[in-house]
């Protein structure tokens, strides 16, 4: 039987391919898209809204439905209103949205006390990669005696409301825990001073339609290491989703993370 699922910002850039993938997919039945209660396209069908073709299901606001997990990219407001519903329906959920305050980061993890929940600032499989290569660049290079400089580049879309990526926050955490680096420096203008050890630089690009590049540079005294993974569609994030959409449906309650989907 293919899994009923629920996609919440359904009509947005990352719904749209969440809808249009799930569509392809036997193993998946869309049973609910969902946006808020003031969308323009409420009632719309929504696989002609993404393109996938008439699937004979209203793009609605939240409402109870018998999807068997739901997977959210939305805005972090509308993220904690469907984790509220998942936990008041027992439903699993998939979070991919990013730009959580530490509040409803903490709503977020309360619910995993009651369903099972993945958290991910990135669905995408090489991006997981790479997070764990960052890992073991990290701990590689921690007590190199002439230093390693470790700054994160990201670069996205015009679109994006949230700066430094949620992606990019996580390689940071992953830096910082690695190497022990625990200040923060978000660009760089003036006269800022010279470099310190144990900051990390944080660069936000916004540019055209980019759909994510994320680049750790480990600059050391004459070389340098770089890791870059750049989307070229949105595809990867989609098809991540839904594979973590698949691996949660019968976990007990908990948090989890893509690592742990992609068995990394
Ligand atoms: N984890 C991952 O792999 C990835 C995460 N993301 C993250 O996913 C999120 C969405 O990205 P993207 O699709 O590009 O953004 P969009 O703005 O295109 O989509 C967000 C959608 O959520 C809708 N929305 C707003 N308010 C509500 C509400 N109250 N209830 C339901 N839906 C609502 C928006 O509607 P409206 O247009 O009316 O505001 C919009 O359709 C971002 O946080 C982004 O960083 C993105 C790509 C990959
Ligand atoms: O908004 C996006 O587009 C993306 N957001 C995520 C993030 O903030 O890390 C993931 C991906 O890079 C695309």
């Amino acid at each position: 039987m293919p899994i009923k699922l629920a996609v919440h910002g359904a009509a947005g850039r990352m719904g749209q391919r969440v809808v249009a993938c799930a569509a392809a997919d036997q193993g998946f039945q869309i049973v609910a898209a969902h946006e808020s209660v003031d969308h323009p396209q409420l009632g719309q069908d929504a696989g002609t809204i993404a393109g996938a073709g008439e699937l004979g299901l209203q793009l609605s606001a939240v409402t109870d439905s018998d999807a068997e997990v739901v997977i959210d990219f939305s805005v972090p407001n509308a993220s904690i209103t469907i984790v509220e519903h998942c936990v008041k329906q027992g439903t699993p959920l998939v979070i991919a949205t990013t730009g959580f305050s530490d509040q409803q980061i903490n709503t977020i993890h309360q619910a995993a006390e009651t369903i099972p929940v993945v958290f991910a600032p990135s669905m995408s499989p090489a991006v997981n990669l790479v997070m764990k290569l960052t890992e073991i660049a990290g701990g590689a290079l921690k007590d190199l005696p002439t230093g390693v400089d470790v700054e994160i580049i990201e670069r996205h879309h015009r679109f994006k409301e949230d700066a430094p990526s949620g992606t990019a926050l996580k390689f940071g955490e992953i830096v910082a825990n690695a190497m022990d680096k625990p200040d923060v420096t978000h660009g760089r203008e003036g006269r800022p001073g010279q470099r310190s050890a144990g900051e990390i630089g944080y660069h936000a690009v916004r540019t055209g339609d980019n759909p994510g590049e994320h680049t750790i540079i480990f600059g050391m005294l004459g070389e340098t290491i770089e890791l870059n993974v750049a989307a070229s569609n949105r595809d990867c994030y989609a098809q991540g989703a839904l594979m973590a959409a698949k691996w949660v449906l019968n976990k007990p309650a908990g948090l989890y993370g893509m690592a742990e989907v992609l068995g990394f």
